[in-house]
């Protein structure tokens, strides 16, 4: 595929692996999302020495994504401390602000709820929800290209996993020079892909 066939490529691929996502039974969908947790805390426990302190980014969930917000808040629990992404300026890095559970909340870009306090943290541990994936470790997101600068901006970086379905995987992205490929990938069925 020449590098100008692929937006056109990834917009159908796109499509066609949301509307999959969106047909699946919400209790498969919540199955899966408690096995990602398992699997998130099993890979977590072996990184880092505890939850206690550590800066972690999850999402608030839209389109059929895995619920992980009662992760996060278990998180929060052991004394995490918890963030969500946000787009404050179009086609730049996100920043992630504070959250914890029951945080006032607001409506940002694209309608995502988002947390209220406009304070920002940097991530340690950064979730990032798959519309697709491969075994290079590399994500397909909604096109908006936020989290490969996300990546590319933020110093140091964070531990970045990409959550989502199994049946999300596709054989290549057809990674372009401005993909960044994930350190993890985490499905219900376990850890897929781990770098470095
Ligand atoms: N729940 C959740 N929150 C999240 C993300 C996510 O993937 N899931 N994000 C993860 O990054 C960020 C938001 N990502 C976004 C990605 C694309 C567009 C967007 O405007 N897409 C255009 C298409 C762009 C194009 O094709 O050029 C559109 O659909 O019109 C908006 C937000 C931050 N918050
Ligand atoms: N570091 C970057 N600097 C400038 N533009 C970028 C960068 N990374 C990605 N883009 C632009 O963003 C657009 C969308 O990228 P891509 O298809 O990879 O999005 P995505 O990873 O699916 O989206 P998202 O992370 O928002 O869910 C591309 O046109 C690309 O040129």
């Amino acid at each position: 595929m020449t590098p100008d066939q692929v937006p056109a490529w990834r917009k159908a691929e796109r499509e066609r692996l949301l509307a999959e996502r969106a047909a699946r039974p919400l209790a498969a969908r919540q199955d899966e999302a408690a096995a990602l947790a398992r699997h998130l805390d099993a890979l977590l426990a072996a990184r880092f020495s505890g939850p206690a302190g550590l800066v972690v980014s999850g999402y608030w969930p839209i389109k059929s994504e895995p619920d992980l917000r009662p992760w996060l808040t278990a998180l929060h629990q052991q004394g995490a401390r918890t963030a969500l992404p946000v787009v404050e300026t179009r086609a730049a890095p996100l920043v992630f602000r504070p959250w914890a559970p029951g945080a006032a909340m607001e409506r940002g870009h694209w309608n995502i709820l988002v947390p209220a306090d406009p304070a920002h943290i940097i991530p340690q541990v950064t979730l990032a929800p798959l519309v697709g994936w491969d075994r290079q470790g590399y994500r397909l997101g909604y096109g908006g290209g936020y989290f490969d600068r996300t990546l590319a901006a933020l110093a140091p970086r964070p531990l970045v996993i990409g959550v989502g379905s199994q049946a999300a995987e596709i054989e290549t992205i057809h990674p372009q020079p401005h993909d960044i490929p994930l350190d993890a990938i985490v499905t219900g069925e376990g850890v897929q892909v781990l770098r470095g």
